[in-house]
Formats: structure tokens, sequence, C-alpha cells
């Protein structure tokens, strides 16, 4: 077949599947999502083996152990959560929140900046961090008056394109410092290749010596974004996603993997497991 043809089917091939992912997120709910992952069994600051504490854990001393540093942080696919950035936004002053959705955007301005707060209450989410970092966690509205003050625009992004970021909001300097991702890649992508082309698309977001911190599913093949509202996910296991970072050109510095408890599945996905990465970029 022609070289041309072939790149045009290929390219056509692309934009089928974009949409096609694109259509099944028109119908994510930011306040059913906050309340099927962000709630108890998985966020029970209770229980050590929840995975929230787990994920906040792994965060804290991904950026706390002295190596991860500058002035820069994007969180790609934010999504309606802000816990990816609480222990960020001590270590960096200028944070950029992204998300695909304007719904989930709205979402985290309504947090950040407005008035009614939002679809959930992160004031147990700043406790446990501030307990992480050996202060009182009655310091919590310290640290989200921190947070507040340091994230500079909660942006558009789309992974699957070269450039992620709308044209108009291009990073200051030579890009960030460091990206964190949570359930975003995986979560967005038809297929591996999507995954490790979108993987690339971020890096292009990153300098050269940042950090990238990904929290992702493992073994998941769906989750519900709300009532009826069923979004098809790239089942991983840890073996691709090091060979994913690998082929990305990252070094990786330390893969954690969590493996849910049976009463941790509460029937919003079929996820197994959950892998926290932070990896380098030459
Ligand atoms: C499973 S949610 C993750 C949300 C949050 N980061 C967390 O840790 O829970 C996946 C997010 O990816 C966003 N998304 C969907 N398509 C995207 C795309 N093409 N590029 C970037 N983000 C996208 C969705 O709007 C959603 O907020
Ligand atoms: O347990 N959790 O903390 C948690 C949080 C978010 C998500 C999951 C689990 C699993 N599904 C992903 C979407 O692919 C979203």
């Amino acid at each position: 077949m022609d070289r041309d043809v072939k790149k045009a089917i290929e390219g056509n091939e692309r934009e089928k599947g974009m949409e096609a992912m694109s259509a099944c997120y028109q119908g994510f709910d930011p306040a059913a999502y906050l309340q099927y992952n962000y709630t108890p069994p998985r966020a029970d600051f209770d229980r050590p083996d929840s995975i929230v504490p787990w994920k906040l854990e792994c965060l804290h001393r991904a950026f706390t152990e002295g190596d991860v540093g500058g002035k820069v942080l994007v969180d790609v696919g934010s999504g309606p959560t802000i816990y990816q950035v609480l222990s960020g936004c001590e270590v960096f002053d200028t944070l950029f929140l992204t998300d695909f959705l304007e719904v989930n955007r709205q979402e985290l301005r309504r947090w950040l900046w407005g008035e009614g707060g939002g679809s959930l209450d992160w004031t147990p989410y700043l406790q446990h961090v501030c307990k992480l970092e050996g202060r009182c966690p009655s310091a919590w509205s310290e640290k989200a008056a921190r947070l507040r003050s340091v994230v500079s625009d909660v942006l558009p992004i789309d992974v699957h394109r070269s450039d992620p970021l709308h044209p108009g909001s291009k990073l200051p300097g030579a890009g960030a410092d460091c990206l964190v991702s949570s359930f975003c890649l995986e979560s967005v992508s038809p297929n591996l290749d999507f995954f490790n082309r979108a993987l690339g698309h971020i890096g292009g977001l990153l300098r050269p010596g940042g950090h990238l911190l990904l929290i992702g599913a493992l073994g998941e093949s769906y989750y519900m974004a709300g009532p009826g509202v069923r979004i098809p996910v790239l089942s991983l296991d840890e073996a691709q996603v090091c060979a994913s970072l690998k082929g990305s050109g990252y070094t990786l510095v330390r893969l954690e993997v969590y493996s849910l408890p049976q009463d941790m599945k509460v029937g919003v996905d079929d996820v197994t497991g959950v892998f926290f990465v932070k990896a380098r970029k030459p």
C-alpha cells in the first residue's frame, strides 16, 4: 500500500480513536467520580491498608526525599481532585492543574477560588498530609492556603495531541520541572500505542532532568464515571508500565505496587492494583 495512503489511514484511525474516547468522557460526573473513589473505604484515613493513604504516602516520600525540585509542577489529567498536589505544593511555587473536561476544570476552580467549595470536603486529605509532614493536622488550613496561592491556572489538556497544552498556554521557561499524573493515561488510551504516544507527548512538557510521578491502575478494563457512564481502560501490568517508561526514555527511580484487598473492590471498576512510579527524564 502507498506510504501516504497508509499514513492517512493511520491518521484517520487515530482521530477516530480519540473521538470515540472523547465521546465516552462526555458523561463524566465529577461528584459521582469523587464519591466512588475518594470516600471510604478507598479513602479511609483510619485504615493503613486503604488506597488513598497509600497514594498520599507515595507522593509525600517522592516530593520530600530531596531529588525533586524547581519552579514548575504540572498535574496532567487532574480530574476533579487535588490530593495529587498536596505534597508538591510545598516544593513548587508555580503549579498548573489540567484536565480535558470543562466540568472538571470548573470543579477545581470552585475549590480553589470559588464560593461553594466543591463536591468533596478535602479537609481530611489536607490534615493527613500535614501529619505526614510532621505538622499538626490543624495546619490544614495553612496547607489549603498554600495550595491556592501556588496554583497558577487550571488548563485544558489533551494528551493525545503532540502539544498537549493548548498553544496559548505555553509553560514558562524550559518546561515543567516535575510532572504528576494519576489514573489518566491508561484511562484515556484505547490501546497501548495511544498510551505510549501520550506518555511521549507529556514527556515533551518536562525539562531534561525533571521528574515524572505517575500513578495508575493495574489490571483494569473499565471504570464507572457516573451512573451508567462506563469508561474503557487500557489494562496494564507492571512489566508493561516499566517497558513503556523505558521506551519513552525515562530512568526508573522507583516502582511501588498496591494490591487491592477484596473490600476495596466496590463495584465501580475492576482494578486489581495501583502502581506508583517515580522516574527521571535524562
Ligand atoms: C480517571 S480520571 C483521573 C482523575 C484524577 N487524576 C485522579 O487521580 O483521580 C481521568 C481523567 O482524564 C481526563 N481525560 C480524558 N481524556 C483526556 C485526554 N485526552 N487528555 C488528558 N486528560 C484526559 C478526564 O477528564 C479525567 O479527569
Ligand atoms: O482507589 N482509588 O483511590 C482510586 C482512585 C481513582 C481511580 C481508581 C481507584 C481506579 N479507577 C481509576 C480510573 O481508571 C480511577
